[in-house]
């Protein structure tokens, strides 16, 4: 499972935790401006907006999980079982892959907005990439600094959500997400008060006591909450240290620590936590393994050239010793 989230400082972030128990080799992946995408239904781009993410490359191909363009637009795609439904392709509409779907957008739009607008005429087909890559099933949340949408195409057809919160999960489908935001509304930042019972002599015994009741849980669902209590309650000081701090941390409430979450014999972790910052193209991450920041910044490459530039994850602590 995953979790994505966007977030405004001074500048805008957007990142998400990769929970998985295994990983495709994937590293953080600059595609300039002029690097040729194919799309198996409609016209190659041969210049677009430049991207930073992360992928695994195939064949020279950069099957994107999340990334962000030079202009700011962010996306990010995450499990979706059972509800994601891809059509047969619809001659009426622009048919798009499940796995193009991140370049196609981020290749051309620079705003939700203008995005909204195109989804009207988008077909999410159902090719795979290849036989070592069948389609996964996925949902998409988009995001600039001013909205965010959620995009899943079911069985009933495409929709595109506003999303007020600014964060995703998994299953099960948005608007059911956001209805169960209602179960929480008397949940606080401050000391609850007692409206249990007021003539019991209740006591605030402990801080934070006004939001008791806010999942702690790993499921998809209360992940959601989680994290939109955490981020819509974020308070962070102005500067990039302040604000990537704060992202990590939001993104944090909603980890998966090994061995909480049992998949057979292996155990659910989050392999990978990024927060890009989408003004300035800089995408930051962690690995379960690396608790340091590490950074690639996308105007540190040449972004006028044809071909994808990718850097490995670093793996392992980096430990700074004291003494
Ligand atoms: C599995 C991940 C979601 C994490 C998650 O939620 N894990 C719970 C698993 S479980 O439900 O608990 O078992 C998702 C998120 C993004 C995906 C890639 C997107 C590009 C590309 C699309 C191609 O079509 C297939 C290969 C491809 C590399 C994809 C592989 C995989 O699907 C990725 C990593």
């Amino acid at each position: 499972m995953c979790t994505a989230a966007n977030y405004t400082a001074t500048d805008h972030y957007f990142g998400r935790n990769l929970d998985l128990e295994y990983s495709y080799n994937e590293t953080v992946t600059v595609t300039p401006r002029n690097y040729v995408f194919k799309f198996r239904q409609v016209d190659e781009l041969r210049s677009h907006h430049a991207l930073i993410g992360i992928s695994t490359n195939v064949d020279g191909y950069p099957l994107y999980y999340d990334a962000t363009n030079e202009k700011g637009l962010s996306m990010a795609g995450l499990n979706f079982p059972e509800n994601a439904d891809y059509k047969p392709e619809d001659p009426k509409k622009i048919n798009i892959t499940p796995f193009e779907f991140i370049p196609w957008v981020l290749g051309q739009y620079e705003t939700v907005a203008e995005v909204k607008e195109a989804l009207k005429d988008i077909n999410l087909v159902n090719i795979s990439f290849s036989k070592e890559y069948p389609l996964s099933p996925l949902h998409w949340i988009i995001s600039d600094r001013e909205e965010s949408i959620t995009v899943e195409s079911v069985k009933e057809g495409l929709h595109v959500y506003d999303n007020p919160v600014g964060v995703l999960t998994n299953n099960p489908t948005f608007d059911k997400q956001l209805f169960n935001l209602n179960n929480y509304m008397t949940l606080s930042i401050d000391p609850p008060k007692n409206n249990f019972a007021p003539d019991l002599v209740l006591d605030t015994y402990s801080r934070g006591m006004g939001a008791i009741g806010l999942p702690g849980d790993l499921s998809s669902s209360s992940r959601f909450v989680k994290a939109v209590f955490t981020k819509i309650n974020s308070v962070s000081g102005s500067s990039e240290s302040e604000a990537i701090s704060q992202f990590f941390h939001i993104l944090g409430s909603a980890a998966q620590q090994r061995g909480c979450v049992r998949l057979g014999d292996k155990y659910e972790i989050t392999i990978y936590s990024s927060c890009c910052n989408t003004d300035k193209g800089i995408y930051y991450y962690k690995t379960y393994e690396n608790s340091q920041i590490s950074g690639v910044d996308m105007h540190k490459e040449n972004l006028d050239s044809e071909e994808i530039i990718s850097y490995s994850l670093i793996e392992g602590q980096q430990i700074k010793m004291q003494n």
